[in-house]
């Protein structure tokens, strides 16, 4: 039944609703203007249909070193600062508590009062001008869109000539209406795969702006690192499948509207023609009717969507973290406690799928039952009140014979059966517009999704400016080190654990105090001064080296940071090198392999490009290489340009050397290293030691082993004593330092200690570390005696 009367629709609807346009078609110069109309379509298909290029291209960039800069993106780096304002935290029209928080809607389902601001702040990314391919890809797919109903009703229409000609035996009429038959197929093929084309086009080209647009903000350089400090989880879902559902839904949705609101205008127009005032307002009636029982009924699907991308986020963390980590569970044997992780995730996601498609059982039961068969009901009645009431009245005054009795019948066959087709029109435009408006409220919710990364990734704190200084020195002042708030937000479901947040970034810990790991921290570093950090593990000794990486804030009221600068620092091997020195270079613990060829290790984070462009070449590397103790690997590997997954293919120590090997190539004014040579043999330690020293590299070690020493001038011990208090001396008998004339103080008056002296510190300090655990184990075994 429900195929029947959707093929009376198609034949139909179009015939009685718009046959004004049909009438224009049988115009010459209509005619003639449609033809022009698809033509000049079918040449800007052509223009906007550029031929294939292989990654060829990118190689020849890549080898010539001429990698042009994407004009999008320089365009959006520029535009990024003043789209902050679109991009509000709390959006426009959404309800805000006085505390300044946003309070739960009051409509928990449906469209949020905020998703047209949301959606409008989207879509000025996507379609930033009226003079860009996206917005020329809208426009010609809103003619095809037109054009498809122009020449649905012309298909219609000559369906209606050729059954008449062939019920009036007309042979030449029913051959004339045939040729017309597959002149018309034609375009209306080609429209309908034009329309599917273009959609799927624009949904590419959507998918490209955002994600362009989001990958230039999240990778922003330093001194943002937004990648480093958002405090979302499952950033990866939000850039890759939302952003790609997004953009298919939006590209999909304006058709899906446009076409039925299209409809229903006109079938209302011709119905309100023939019901009159009164069956107009009951028409209206059973419009407000519909919708007041269908937004009682609705689930609230943007919300629903949203939870379901939420999950898959989760679950595609899963398996990307034992993809990734896959040796290490292997090792662990952890196979089947991964299996129950991820099976435990996956059916919390399956779960609230299910949910969803129970809770749409109960909709589209309702939507049917209300649009197919309320509809039709209301229809039946509406076609009856002229029928029963009005004209049955005049019809049994005026019908006297027989013949005027079946003329009366044929009026009200007529009557009956054209205001019947209007209204399964209008039912089946009703129908898809419902449908519409369900894909309307899923793409609100991803629209709220999307929008939550673009403002987060706006509106991080930012860090206070380090001071210029001479370019050459690092210096810290007053320091407080403390535990940035975005990283505890981030490790506790982004769900603040108070709601005091300072301006510093800080929040106060269970005990009301800051998360300071050091307090106060000053030191002044020159060219030439090497510092070792040492002090007890979770002390804070890599927290320091994010603070002077800039990865997190210098806490405190009158903290201070001057960070020496990239370019030149003015030294006698300054000739030899032709690239600019990065002022601060870090190592972290855990060694990390960029994906590229083996050259790519030994240059990152510089470019291919940038590497040929400043006239760099691999006999340079392979001398680097060598003072890494890594020359064999050219050969192993197979040459340079070796692609391969470096982070399986290396071992510990190999990756813990190309690191090293890293710091020789950029040679910066400052290398941090954070235990990055843990694995790495003693001697080939010291000797890459001496050979950054060398290079005019002032070393900042952070380490456990005292045979380091030796290789720095200065000392800064983290005492772990819970105070946040530290103890910088200057080290005797290294290679760089000079014995302080005055009696156990340098000139800076910090204290000074051999590396003799250092060792028994150190080793000092492990004991008194252990004594003090054993001194725990009895205070928590007496207070379990108390309580016994
Ligand atoms: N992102 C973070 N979120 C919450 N706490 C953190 C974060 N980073 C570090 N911490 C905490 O700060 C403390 C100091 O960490 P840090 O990594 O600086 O220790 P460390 O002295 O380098 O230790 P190790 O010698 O074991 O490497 C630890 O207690 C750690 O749990």
């Amino acid at each position: 039944m429900a195929k029947l009367s959707e093929l009376m629709h198609d034949s139909t609807n179009t015939l009685s609703g718009v046959s004004r346009l049909v009438q224009l078609l049988h115009n010459k110069s209509t005619r003639r203007s449609l033809l022009l109309l698809l033509a000049s379509v079918l040449i800007v298909r052509g223009a906007l249909l550029p031929p294939y290029h292989s990654d060829n291209t990118l190689q020849k960039a890549r080898s010539s070193g001429k990698e042009k800069a994407d004009p999008l993106q320089v365009r959006q780096r520029e535009q990024h600062s003043s789209d902050a304002q679109f991009f509000p935290l709390n959006p426009p029209h959404s309800q805000v508590a006085p505390n300044g928080r946003s309070s739960p809607p009051s409509k928990p389902k449906g469209i949020p009062s905020t998703f047209t601001y949301q959606l409008r702040s989207l879509l000025r990314i996507v379609i930033p001008s009226l003079r860009t391919k996206e917005a020329l890809l809208l426009a010609t797919h809103s003619c095809f869109l037109i054009l498809r109903t122009v020449l649905s009703v012309a298909v219609a229409r000559l369906d209606g000539k050729i059954v008449r000609d062939l019920v009036s035996a007309d042979g030449r009429g029913f051959t004339r209406g045939l040729g017309l038959w597959f002149a018309l197929a034609v375009p209306s093929v080609y429209t309908n795969s034009m329309i599917r084309h273009l959609q799927s086009k624009l949904a590419l080209k959507f998918r490209t702006r955002l994600t362009k647009y989001i990958h230039d903000l999240y990778l922003s350089p330093h001194p943002h690192l937004r990648y480093y400090r958002i405090p979302l989880h499952g950033v990866d879902q939000y850039i890759t499948a939302d952003v790609e559902a997004w953009s298919e839904s939006v590209s999909g949705i304006y058709g899906n509207l446009m076409k039925p609101s299209l409809d229903l205008l006109l079938f209302t127009s011709q119905l309100a023609r023939e019901l009159g005032f009164r069956g107009t307002m009951l028409l209206f009636v059973n419009y407000y009717l519909t919708i007041k029982i269908l937004s009682a009924v609705t689930p609230a699907f943007g919300q629903l969507a949203a939870v379901e991308a939420r999950l898959e986020g989760e679950y595609r963390a899963g398996v990307n973290r034992v993809g990734r980590e896959s040796e290490e569970v292997a090792f662990y044997d952890g196979g089947a406690r991964e299996r129950d992780i991820l099976t435990g995730v996956y059916l919390r996601l399956i779960r609230h799928v299910n949910s969803i498609y129970k809770i749409r059982i109960a909709y589209e039961w309702t939507e049917d039952f209300v649009i197919k068969y309320l509809w039709s009901a209301a229809g039946y009645g509406l076609i009856a009140v002229p029928l029963l009431f009005t004209r049955k009245r005049q019809i049994e005054v005026k019908a006297g014979s027989s013949s005027n009795r079946d003329g009366v019948v044929a009026d009200r066959t007529e009557t009956y059966i054209s205001n019947r087709r209007l209204l399964l029109s209008l039912a089946d435009a009703g129908g898809r517009l419902m449908y519409a408006y369900k894909d309307l409220v899923e793409v609100a919710g991803l629209t709220g999704r999307l929008y939550t990364l673009l403002s987060t990734l706006h509106h991080l704190p930012r860090f206070p400016p380090a001071l210029a200084g001479d370019g050459n020195t690092f210096e810290l002042e007053d320091v407080d080190v403390c535990i940035p708030s975005a990283a505890l937000l981030a490790s506790e479901s982004h769900k603040p654990t108070t709601d005091v947040i300072y301006e510093n970034g800080t929040v106060p810990d269970s005990h009301g105090s800051y998360s300071t790991l050091v307090r106060a921290l000053s030191l002044k570093l020159h060219p030439g001064m090497h510092l070792m950090i040492t002090g007890s593990n979770g002390v804070g000794k890599t927290a320091i080296a994010r603070v002077l990486a800039g990865l997190w804030a210098p806490c405190g009221p009158l903290a201070s940071i001057t960070r020496p600068s990239s370019g030149s620092a003015g030294d006698r091997d300054e000739k030899m090198h032709h690239r600019q020195r990065p002022g601060v270079f870090v190592v972290p613990q855990r060694a990390y392999m960029v994906s590229g060829s083996l050259l790519e290790q030994v240059i990152y984070p510089q470019s291919l490009g940038m590497f040929y462009a400043e006239g760099g070449n691999v006999t340079e590397l392979q001398a680097i290489l060598e003072a890494a103790h890594l020359e064999y690997l050219v050969e192993r590997e197979g040459g340079w340009a070796t692609v391969k997954e470096w982070r399986d293919v290396l071992s510990g120590g190999e990756k813990q050397r190309m690191a090293l090997a890293r710091v020789f190539y950029h040679r910066p004014k400052f290398a941090v290293l954070d235990e990055c040579t843990s694995a790495v043999s003693s001697d080939v330690e010291g000797q890459m030691y001496e050979h950054a020293k060398s290079l005019g590299i002032s070393l900042i070690t952070i380490s456990l082993r005292s045979s380091l020493a030796k290789y720095h001038t200065h000392l800064l011990t983290l005492i772990g004593d819970g105070t946040g208090s530290w103890n910088l001396t200057t080290i005797l008998n290294s290679s760089s330092a000079s014995t302080p004339a005055n009696g156990g103080r340098d000139e800076a008056g910090s204290p000074v200690c051999g590396d003799k002296e250092l060792a028994r510190v150190l080793e000092e300090m492990r004991t008194l570390e252990g004594k003090l655990e054993e001194a725990r184990g009895w205070e928590s075994r007496l207070a379990e005696l108390k309580r016994q």
